[in-house]
């Protein structure tokens, strides 16, 4: 997208971000965003709102329906989903790149849970929903639907290995990096790489 210029004078371009442009107060401002970016994600619905998952299973949608059924997994997506979607809102253009990873590592590696969290699944799709609605819906959608035919295929019948969500999501975060426009690219390759780092230590039994 380029940016309308002012009549008579040169046009202002908006296509490309450019992470830390302005002076000192501007950065300082940015540091202010990402904090806040970084505690909101440490906000982890499930384990704010159902302690007692703690320590017994992953605190995203999928280890909640797991240990608290449909309607507290609906409510933890929605908190997690929401508190992305605020980060972004927050946010200006120029910092919502890391902005995203901030929020994203909050909730993976929470201050107020002793850095231990969700996958990063939730707070990402809201993040990334305020931000670039068409593409994340679509992406979300191929990550669906990979979970879905995984579970069909696989899952079902074997109950092991990954959970079909998080392997759907890692189609559905390559779809985004295809799909999303050039100033989201950054941020879009910073939240997925936090996402994988996060699955590979739930992986290795580090959660
Ligand atoms: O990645 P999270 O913590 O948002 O959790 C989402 C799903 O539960 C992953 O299976």
């Amino acid at each position: 997208m380029v940016g309308s210029g002012q009549r008579g004078s040169a046009p202002v371009e908006t296509s490309t971000l450019r992470i830390g442009q302005g002076g000192p107060s501007c950065k300082n401002g940015a540091v202010g965003y990402l904090v806040l970016a970084y505690l909101l994600g440490s906000l982890v619905a499930g384990l704010l709102l159902f302690p007692e998952v703690r320590g017994r299973d992953l605190p995203g949608g999928s280890g909640v329906f797991r240990r608290k059924g449909p309607l507290a997994s609906a409510l933890v997506v929605l908190f997690d989903l929401g508190k992305g979607a605020l980060a972004a809102s927050l946010t200006p253009l120029e910092w919502r790149p890391l902005a995203g990873a901030a929020v994203v590592a909050g909730h993976n590696w929470p201050l107020f849970f002793r850095f231990r969290g969700g996958g990063g699944i939730a707070p990402s799709l809201g993040f990334f929903l305020v931000w670039f609605p068409g593409e994340t819906l679509a992406a979300a959608g191929v990550g669906l639907w990979v979970a879905g035919l995984y579970h069909a295929l696989y899952w079902r019948l074997r109950r092991r290995g990954i959970y079909p969500i998080p392997f759907g999501a890692a189609f559905g975060y390559l779809a985004f990096l295809l799909l999303v426009p050039e100033g989201g690219r950054l941020g879009a390759a910073l939240v997925a790489a936090l996402v994988a780092l996060r699955g590979v230590q739930i992986l290795r039994g580090r959660w």
